[in-house]
């Protein structure tokens, strides 16, 4: 409430973005979204646009903190479930209303939607894989950085819902959240590794969900297409109730479409916060029949480091790199410490002021890249490669490279194009390092 009655030329909503950052209409206006909750009105359009009304609860601690699910259940191919406070579902709308708008058609209802979902569906299918259960395979030939799939957040909970409410409210209301989706089965389906939690839709999460930051607060989101694992310490202590399991008994076996996982991925995810999406590119040429892989871990570590963390994540990985020969696996370890001792030295002889000892190991961390296929670190090399040249004044060279980075991030989607602009802002950060460094 306390927002409605602030002036609205000063109006900032509460955790998101400051109103003059904000691309969505609400923000532009400098009107915030009223919180809604389980106490609007018993009509719709109160709650609109949620297509559900609010199941809310109070938290055990704290001065009457809600969460609530909150449901579009047109949102996207297959609706979009939220539970966390009125507050940050509030800041949230302005990132949704360009696809949960009441009056504008939804992009998968659209012509232009449904063709672009049909080309994206063609360029992959699911398959059996050998030892991995279910895989993805490119159904034809994708070329780097040509996106392989985009996927909506179907499910998304505050990370403190888990711990602050209790348990059995805490259960219903995350399984009227799944239950308000259109699809239900696309969330209860997913697989889950483990069967440690008592309810199945915790497990779910604890398998599938990707770490995501809304309205500022961290939660966690399933995008089923995407669905990686990541592992939840102590996130849900919530318990399993017999009628929520008799009700999803006869869905939760259905099969989803997920990417495996392997230490040399062909693929890359992105985020795109204003539409809580989650992208897959190819990192390189992708011929068709090939498996689309992308990383759960770290990318660049050595196989014993990799080992230890896919144990955490539950299983034994055996991907191209990891079942090759001893041989392959001991020369790809000792070019990965190569490439982690080189760029600590680079950054130390950049530090100690030996650009041309910085210039040399740089390069030779380029020149290990490619056989190891670390493609996220591209960019930050060439950077880098820019950073050096910029203290040298050779603003030639610098451009150049700050143009290699840049084209590099441009290609994956994080930026839309390489402007005058983007240099710019590399010169003055190159410009802030060095005045704090004196
Ligand atoms: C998010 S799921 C991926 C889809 C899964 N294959 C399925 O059929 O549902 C993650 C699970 O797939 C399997 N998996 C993924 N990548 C693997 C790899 N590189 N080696 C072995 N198993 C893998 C593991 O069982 C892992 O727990």
């Amino acid at each position: 409430q306390a927002h409605a009655a602030a002036p609205a030329q000063h109006q900032q909503c509460p955790s998101s973005t400051p109103v003059a950052l904000r691309q969505d209409a609400a923000g532009a206006e400098g009107a915030c979204r009223l919180p809604v909750d389980d106490e609007a009105g018993p009509l719709p359009l109160s709650w609109s646009p949620w297509t559900h009304r609010p199941d809310c609860i109070y938290a055990r601690s704290g001065a009457g903190t809600k969460y609530c699910a909150f449901s579009n259940s047109r949102h996207g191919a297959r609706g979009v479930s939220i539970v966390t406070t009125p507050e940050t579902a509030a800041d949230v709308l302005g990132m949704l209303d360009q696809h949960v708008g009441t009056t504008e058609p939804l992009p998968d209802n659209s012509t232009t939607g449904r063709e672009r979902e049909r080309q994206r569906q063609a360029a992959f299918r699911i398959v059996d894989v050998p030892g991995k259960g279910k895989g993805v395979v490119a159904a034809r030939r994708i070329a780097q950085h040509d996106e392989v799939m985009l996927d909506y957040a179907a499910l998304l909970v505050d990370m403190a819902f888990a711990t602050d409410v209790p348990a059995w409210t805490g259960y219903r209301v995350l399984h009227t959240a799944a239950a308000q989706l259109a699809d239900p089965a696309s969330v209860l389906g997913l697989g889950q590794s483990s069967g440690q939690a008592a309810d199945p839709l915790e497990n779910v999460l604890r398998t599938n969900a990707f770490h995501t930051i809304l309205g500022g607060q961290p939660h966690m989101a399933l995008y089923p297409l995407v669905s990686v694992r990541f592992r939840l310490w102590n996130v849900l202590a919530l318990v399993r109730t017999s009628s929520q399991l008799e009700r999803y008994a006869d869905i939760v076996s259905v099969s989803n479409q997920r990417i495996n996982h392997a230490c040399k991925p062909n693929s890359y995810t992105r985020f795109i916060p204003q539409s809580i999406q989650v992208s897959v590119g190819a990192a390189r040429d992708i011929e068709a029949g090939e498996e689309i892989t992308i990383s759960y871990i770290t990318l660049g570590q050595t196989s014993a480091e990799r080992h230890k963390a896919l144990q955490q994540w539950g299983f034994n990985c055996t991907c191209a790199l990891c079942t090759a020969g001893t041989e392959a696996v001991a020369a790809s370890d000792a070019r990965r410490r190569q490439v982690d001792a080189l760029r600590g030295q680079a950054v130390e002889a950049f530090r100690r002021r030996k650009p041309y000892e910085a210039l040399r190991l740089t390069r030779q961390v380029l020149g290990l890249l490619p056989a190891e296929e670390l493609f996220p670190l591209y960019s930050e090399q060439y950077e880098n490669m820019a950073r050096i040249y910029w203290v040298l004044q050779d603003m030639e060279r610098a451009e150049e490279n700050a143009r290699l980075s840049l084209d590099v991030l441009a290609r994956q989607g994080y930026i839309d194009s390489v402007t005058p602009g983007h240099l710019d802002m590399l010169w003055r950060q190159f410009e802030r390092e060095r005045t704090e460094e004196q």
